[in-house]
């Protein structure tokens, strides 16, 4: 099956700024390829700090206007782009696979999910309420209102290229901030395909506004937006050291800041656990994009009384994934996104084997004939608790396995982490089940679940995962700020 699209205009190679798609002023360009076999799929602008001031002249002079526009008429906007976004997903899934390499399942499902936001936010737009407080003198009327934030600087990741990047545009619009963004340097295509519908959905000029860079262009860019006293937020997905860089260069200028960053997530299986929904809810939670998201489990802990029983079923299970491009419609595990993170992952491997761990399937370069970026499902044994993998993300389809004795001891190992988005635990006992939950130190818990993602629930984390929410009831705030309405002298 090829990835020809039917609509090829939504492969842009332009920068989308006040409304035009144009080229980097310099005319400079970098390649944006295919992790499935190497392949250049187009040419993107690599843009300076002189197109970041474009993008913010841009949103800056939009904001007005955008901000006075009736939050219902906002929504609306919103409501056009989810359709259209709806109309085109077939389109967007395959670029999805095309450029980050997930198979065509998992590319069209992210377009639903990051569909999911626009359309949760395109009805948030029309909750965007204040409160009438009570004077405590005479003569006085005292209210709180929502007021959004300003120009909003959006980064994201190469994972979800196009979840991530909806699940910040979407509240940002509805708030009535403008925005001004810059995707992965390895799949920014998708970003643009959705700009290019938000653009056809009658999304005013200015309000969105995308600026492509390379990895070593990028620090420019985003330091442009850093230094400018216009940009009064960041938005940001990514790595743990870029989002603490964030937050110390945005200090000058005090940007309000989300970070949504890195994880470490342990997933707990303890002897009272239902074995086989267990293995259900890793596979779910560990092979999806390959074991390259956030909330994917890093280290598995299983109770020493089922430890062997459980490993041989997750085995099967694992041995049995078939590692192909995403061109294969029997694809589960795509390639990696690049050589880089093939090279981490497979050196997380060696330490642990030279730690003692035991290889029980997997962890070795394969397809080669394709490509250098697949690597087999991994499934590893008795993991010294000094492994390079228990401190850093993975971020690929490895799964270390860990024997435990106790509830003390398991929550102490999996707390272990300067880390705390997501933790995972199976378990049949009601009074552990909230013991647990009460006592893992994340934003997201996982109980007898391992598919947690929701447009409706608050993704975000705690200690260096970072901070804020995106999605749910709460997604507007790290958007808006509450200013106080106090009217005296009233007869
Ligand atoms: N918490 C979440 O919701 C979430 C979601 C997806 C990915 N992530 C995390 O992101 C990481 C993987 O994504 P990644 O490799 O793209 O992360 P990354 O931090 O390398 O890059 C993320 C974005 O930041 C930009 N960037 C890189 N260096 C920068 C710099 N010095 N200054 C400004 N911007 C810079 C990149 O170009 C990219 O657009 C993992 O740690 C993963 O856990 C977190
Ligand atoms: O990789 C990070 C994503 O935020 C994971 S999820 O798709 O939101 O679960």
């Amino acid at each position: 099956m090829s990835f020809n699209l039917t609509r090829d205009d939504l492969i842009r190679s332009q920068n989308y700024i006040a409304g035009r798609w144009v080229d980097a002023a310099a005319g400079e360009l970098f390649e944006v390829g295919n992790p499935a076999d190497m392949s250049l799929i187009t040419r993107v602008p690599d843009s300076t700090a002189a197109e970041a001031r474009a993008a913010v002249d841009a949103a800056h002079s939009a904001f007005a206007e955008w901000r006075a526009l009736p939050a219902r008429a906002r929504g609306q906007l919103l409501k056009r782009w989810h359709a259209l976004i709806l109309e085109h997903r077939e389109d967007l899934g395959r670029l999805v696979s095309l450029e980050q390499g997930k198979p065509l399942a998992e590319g069209r499902g992210e377009v639903l999910y990051a569909a999911s936001y626009v359309e949760w936010f395109a009805e948030e737009a029309a909750r965007i309420e204040g409160d009438i407080i009570a004077p405590a003198v005479p003569g006085r009327r005292m209210m709180a209102v929502r007021e959004p934030v300003g120009v909003v600087a959006v980064i994201t990741p190469w994972n979800f290229p196009a979840a991530m990047i909806a699940r910040k545009i979407a509240p940002a619009l509805a708030a009535g901030c403008t925005v001004v963004a810059k995707p992965a340097e390895d799949t920014p295509l998708t970003s643009l395909a959705l700009i290019r519908l938000a653009e056809e959905a009658g999304v005013p000029a200015g309000v969105i506004n995308i600026v492509c860079a390379s990895r070593e262009r990028t620090p420019a860019v985003v330091d442009a937006w850093l230094a400018e006293r216009r940009v009064r937020k960041i938005s940001f997905t990514g790595s743990t050291p870029v989002g603490k860089h964030l937050a110390r260069a945005s200090a000058d200028t005090l940007k309000k800041l989300s970070l949504e960053l890195g994880g470490n997530a342990p997933f707990i299986v303890f002897d009272d656990a239902d074995l086989d929904a267990a293995v259900e809810g890793l596979m779910a939670a560990k092979f999806r994009n390959g074991g390259q998201t956030c909330v994917c489990p890093n280290r598995v802990y299983v109770h020493e009384a089922v430890f062997d029983v459980f490993a041989d079923k997750l085995v099967a299970r694992v041995a049995a994934l078939k590692v192909a491009p995403a061109t294969d419609p029997e694809a589960q595990i795509g390639p990696m996104i690049n050589a880089r993170a093939v090279d981490k992952i497979l050196q997380h491997i060696d330490d642990a084997v030279a730690r003692g761990a035991r290889v029980l399937t997997g962890g070795t370069r394969v397809r080669e004939e394709l490509g250098p970026n697949y690597i087999s499902p991994a499934v590893l044994a008795d993991v010294g608790r000094d492994a390079r993998l228990c401190g850093e993300e993975t971020f690929g389809p490895v799964v270390p396995l860990f024997r435990f004795g106790s509830e003390a001891e398991v929550l102490e190992l999996a707390n272990d982490t300067p880390f705390g988005l997501a933790g995972y635990f199976y378990s049949e006992n009601a009074s552990r089940i909230w013991r647990v939950a009460d006592a893992l130190e994340t934003g997201i818990v996982g109980i007898n679940e391992g598919a947690v993602a929701s447009e409706a629930a608050p993704f975000g984390g705690v200690k260096e995962s970072g901070y804020g929410r995106e999605g749910s009831k709460y997604g507007l705030d790290d958007y808006m700020h509450l200013k106080y309405l106090c009217q005296g002298n009233l007869r």
